[in-house]
């Protein structure tokens, strides 16, 4: 265990942080994984999206077609890696705050306080070395593309004020062709591949298990 990886926490115990990266396609169920963990750990987890680190498009109109939220070079990764590992020197973030609905990065930031467990979701955090190399379990939700998309139309029409044709004209110029190109082959890099993800409770325990197991060694 490496000194600067220990860090004293709100129960008194000193602990190494654990870093989690959940990967996987649109709508595979990553945030429904994240919030399992965070619901089994509570104040010993947190969790940051790759999402929050979308740089600001406001100035493009937000069903524009020239935009695409799919390419690696559409996130601030370098911010993500370098706020991680404050929070795994034990030190608070101030982290971005991102609307979907108005592809705007907002002028608030949001505090983020270390914790033992750091959960990273995100559908190409495996894509990038400086991130893969941060985490210490890598876990890759792999749901079927046909539900993905149907998962996506109703939750992009119900919270992120899209319509059924942007959803579709979206989904084949740039969210399936990413996919294919960046997303399913960072597959290859993960430890841990959950089939038809969200609610596989095998899974869902085993992850749950090796986790406490981390915590009392
Ligand atoms: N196993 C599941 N069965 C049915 N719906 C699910 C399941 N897992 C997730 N969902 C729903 O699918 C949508 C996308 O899931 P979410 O966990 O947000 O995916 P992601 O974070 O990968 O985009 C949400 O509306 C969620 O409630
Ligand atoms: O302003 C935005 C930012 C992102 N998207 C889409 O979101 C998904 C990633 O989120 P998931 O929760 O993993 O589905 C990505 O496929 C982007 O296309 C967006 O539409 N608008």
């Amino acid at each position: 265990m490496t000194k600067k990886n220990i860090i004293k926490f709100k129960r008194g115990k000193k602990m190494k942080t654990f870093l989690i990266g959940i990967a996987g396609g649109t709508a595979s169920g990553k945030t429904t994984l994240a919030r399992i963990l965070k619901d089994s750990f509570q104040e010993d987890a947190i969790i940051l999206k790759h999402d929050y680190y979308y740089y600001d498009r406001s100035h493009f109109k937000v069903e524009d077609e020239k935009i695409n939220f799919d390419h690696p070079d559409s996130f601030e990764t370098e911010l993500l890696v370098k706020q991680l590992k404050k929070l795994k020197k034990g030190e608070a973030v101030q982290r971005p705050v991102y609307s979907y609905k108005t592809n705007e990065r907002l002028a608030e930031k949001k505090r983020v306080n270390p914790a033992a467990i750091i959960i990273v979701e995100g559908i190409l955090i495996f894509h990038y070395e400086i991130l893969r190399k941060l985490f210490d379990l890598k876990i890759y939700v792999d749901t079927d593309a046909d539900i993905r998309l149907l998962r996506r139309i109703s939750r992009d029409i119900k919270e992120r004020d899209r319509s059924f044709e942007s959803v579709k004209r979206q989904y084949l110029s740039t969210v399936k062709p990413m996919h294919e190109k960046y997303v399913e082959p960072s597959k290859y890099y993960s430890d841990i591949i959950i089939p038809h993800g969200g609610l596989n409770e095998i899974a869902n325990d085993l992850i749950i298990k090796k986790i406490k197991d981390h915590l009392r060694n």
